[in-house]
């Protein structure tokens, strides 16, 4: 039987449930959501559960890392399904701030991330995107005081950004990568797949496919700038409006030439109609 999470929803009610944790010994890992769930946040709920004997899942949808112009006030929320879902897992708590718990009036501090994590990709095309995330983690982070804290490889650019401020600023807070979760034909689970249409749906797979073709040939020994411009060629050719694609060194996120300049990664956003994706693979 599945048991329902507590749920917090004021930072003095979180902050005595993490105290009764703490008390008890337990050891917390952290998984940071925007909510509508799918089975990726799922797999990053197991891996927590592998990595802690207690489980915070946080939801909130952070209105500082959206644009004006992008999708805040459209972004899915399901809230009985996702606590459903959480449930199911056995979660320990929901972390469910609303926007005044977390941006109190007067608000006035942000983290601003800098140096090669902001390698000009999503950086690029949403500027204000990553100050946002971080100073939202940083507060999950001092919010629910976790020993770990998942993010998945979905947002790959954003993982390093996490990993790079826990460190600088010495948060004590262990990140850990989770693997991409996909349906079958290869499309990366994301809350933002409702937003397809059928016809939009169909076409969604080939940012994967492009991705592996051009894997593919890097690996088979061809150059990168070609291999990188067949891949791009084919994600024009089903309708997507680029807005990158692009092979980079994995960890440092830094421009590579050749092969042997290290693990690759190639990282790919691109708009179909007014859905924006994002996607990344191994090379
Ligand atoms: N397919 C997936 N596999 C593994 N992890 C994922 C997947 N999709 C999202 N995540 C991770 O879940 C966490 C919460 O992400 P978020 O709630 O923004 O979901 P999302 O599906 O990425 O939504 P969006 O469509 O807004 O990008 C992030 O660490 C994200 O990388
Ligand atoms: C990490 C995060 C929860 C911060 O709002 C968000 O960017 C997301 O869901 O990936
Ligand atoms: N999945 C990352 C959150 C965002 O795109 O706003």
């Amino acid at each position: 039987m599945s048991r329902s999470p507590l749920i917090a929803r004021t930072v003095p009610t979180l902050r005595r449930a993490i105290d009764n944790l703490r008390k008890r010994k337990a050891t917390i890992a952290l998984v940071p959501t925007m909510g509508a769930l799918h089975d990726g946040h799922v797999s990053l709920v197991r891996l927590a559960k592998r990595r802690a004997s207690r489980v915070v899942v946080s939801i909130f949808v952070n209105p500082t890392q959206f644009a004006p112009t992008e999708d805040f006030g459209a972004y899915p929320r399901t809230w009985k399904s996702d606590i459903a879902k959480l449930a199911a897992e056995d979660v320990d708590m929901v972390w469910h701030p609303g926007v005044e718990a977390m941006y109190p009036e007067g608000f006035a501090t942000r983290i601003a991330p800098e140096g090669p994590a902001l390698a000009g990709l999503e950086d690029r095309f949403r500027p204000h995107f990553f100050g946002g995330v971080a100073t939202v983690v940083g507060k999950l982070f001092t919010q629910c005081r976790p020993d770990f804290a998942i993010f998945g490889e979905k947002d790959f650019q954003q993982l390093r950004v996490v990993t790079q401020m826990a460190r600088d600023l010495d948060l004590g807070v262990k990140i850990i990568g989770s693997r991409t979760v996909r349906e079958r034909d290869g499309l990366a689970m994301s809350s933002r797949n409702v937003y397809l249409s059928p016809e939009e749906r169909q076409i969604a797979p080939t940012l994967y496919r492009a991705m592996k073709e051009s894997a593919r040939r890097i690996k088979a020994g061809d150059a990168i700038a070609s291999a990188m411009a067949g891949g791009a060629g084919l994600i024009a050719a089903a309708g997507f409006t680029l807005d990158y694609f692009e092979v980079r060194h994995a960890e440092t996120l830094g421009p590579v030439t050749s092969r042997k300049d290290g693990p690759l990664r190639i990282l790919v956003a691109a708009r179909l109609g007014s859905t924006r994706l994002i996607d990344n693979i191994a090379v």
